[in-house]
């Protein structure tokens, strides 16, 4: 990714309150194609929020604006996102326990196909299941799957209709070290193939290790936006995770 490559994804002041509470609040990012984006904050500081705004799933911001690919999308329903090519990822393995892997990947593909074929080509699923390896028999039931190997299928799921931005809702949640390296190589390999991505992530080390930049919200509010290595220095950044004068 270049510094001059074109905004994929831009939130502009978006805003969104529950009641009283600002869980979004005026927060502009911009995400250029072929970046991988970091975001993270302590819990509650509006990261889920957030991407639920810029997918339109389940809710739509109170102000503000969302330009995909260059057009508008905070008004559009979350299937014409998916189907524009902004697929995302849950921080519970969304997967269809009673279906198998390969059923997984074709209810995936109707829902966030580009408007082409409904019924999915079974070469793009293989492909998918490569790229992420998950390998054994595809027509096994999902509810066997590893908590590693979970993850592994609900990304080829975002995946096998060939979107130009993934968001990643804490990909490495209950991971060991060992497979959150695993993890960390998967989604290298999924960056260096073209695909954009923002990942929100509490396991830092995997943003360290993928996110050209990223941001830190807190209170609703950006409190940081750069290099990870700035970012996670910054006294603001320390204070937010750690409390009042933790950074002194
Ligand atoms: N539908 C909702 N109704 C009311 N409050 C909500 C709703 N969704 C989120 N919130 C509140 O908004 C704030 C931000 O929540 P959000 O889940 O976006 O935080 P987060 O940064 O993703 O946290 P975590 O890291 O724990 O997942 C929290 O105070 C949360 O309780």
């Amino acid at each position: 990714m270049t510094a001059d490559a074109p905004v994929l994804l831009a939130a502009r002041e978006v805003s969104k309150s529950f009641g009283s509470l600002k869980a979004v609040d005026r927060v502009s990012l911009e995400v250029r194609r072929g970046e991988v984006f970091g975001l993270a904050g302590p819990n509650g500081a509006g990261k889920s929020t957030l991407f639920n705004l810029l997918t339109g799933i389940p809710i739509r911001p109170d102000s503000g604006e969302v330009v995909f690919d260059g057009r508008e999308i905070q008004n559009r329903s979350p299937r014409l996102i998916a189907k524009a090519g902004l697929k995302r990822t849950f921080q519970t393995e969304a997967v269809f326990d009673s279906l198998s892997v390969m059923e997984n990947l074709r209810v995936s593909s109707a829902y966030g196909g580009a408007g082409r074929a409904v019924r999915p080509d079974a070469a793009r699923c293989r492909e998918v299941l490569d790229v992420v390896e998950l390998g054994g028999d595809p027509e096994r039931p999902a509810d066997g799957l590893s908590l590693i190997d979970r993850k592994r299928l609900m990304i080829a799921c975002a995946l096998v209709s060939r979107p130009s931005l993934l968001l990643l809702d804490e990909p490495a949640a209950g991971l060991d070290p060992a497979d959150q390296d695993a993890l960390i190589r998967l989604l290298g390999r999924i960056a260096s193939s073209g695909v954009t991505m923002v990942i929100i992530e509490h396991v830092l080390s995997v943003l360290e290790a993928l996110a050209g930049r990223m941001a830190v919200l807190d209170s609703g509010r950006i409190i940081a936006t750069g290099v990870p290595a700035e970012v996670l220095s910054d006294p603001k950044v320390v204070e937010a995770y750690l409390g009042p004068g933790a950074a002194r």
